[in-house]
């Protein structure tokens, strides 16, 4: 396929683009990921609300291209639980993505298969390198702004969601005395 050069835009305050429609992930989406499936169900009765909406802009699934995109995760939280993204290992595993932030405040939640774990934070002119074989998953602390980021991986890399839904991550990121908290996640399944 012959990919021609092109230009894109995507608005530094709210990180949409006019050009391309997002993927947008709403709250029943997201069944099974926070912790708390009391405080979920009680927020989806309230209504199916978006939680996080990012771009896929078709690049070929080639190794040799770049995938890219923004992603924004708005503000919010599910019992203590901030809004986040469902989070993935790439399909192709050894495959590294960077984020760079645009706006907001959150933290990229990581791990690999063999359990290490790590996080790091997002703040405007942030970028986090994701390597391979790391999990990944944007939470947003910040009370009101939306989380926004600007990611790039290799057009082959793929996501592979079937690991994270089965066993969860092993920490979360919840909200103590007011403050953004990691702690083991109660029910990981590993
Ligand atoms: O549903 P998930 O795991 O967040 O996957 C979508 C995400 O994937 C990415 O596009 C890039 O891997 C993220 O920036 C975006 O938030």
């Amino acid at each position: 396929m012959t990919v021609l050069p092109s230009l894109h835009e995507f608005n530094l305050n709210n990180g949409l683009s006019s050009t391309r429609e997002p993927i947008r992930r709403t709250l029943s989406k997201m069944k099974g990921m926070f912790h708390d499936e009391a405080a979920f169900d009680a927020e989806l009765a309230k209504g199916d609300s978006l939680l996080y909406e990012f771009y896929d802009m078709g690049v070929p699934d080639s190794e040799k291209d770049v995938a890219y995109g923004t992603s924004i995760t708005y503000p919010g939280k599910v019992g203590d639980e901030y809004h986040m993204t469902k989070g993935h290992f790439h399909t192709v595993i050894d495959t590294a993505e960077v984020y760079y932030c645009l706006r907001g405040h959150g933290y990229m939640m990581m791990e690999t298969p063999e359990g290490e774990t790590q996080w790091l934070e997002f703040l405007p002119g942030k970028a986090v390198y994701v390597p391979g074989r790391w999990a990944h998953r944007s939470i947003n602390v910040h009370p009101t702004e939306p989380l926004v980021t600007f990611f790039a991986f290799p057009g082959n890399a793929g996501h592979d969601y079937g690991t994270i839904e089965s066993k969860g991550f092993r920490k979360l990121m919840v909200e103590r005395d007011g403050k953004p908290t990691v702690i083991d996640n109660p029910r990981w399944n590993g």
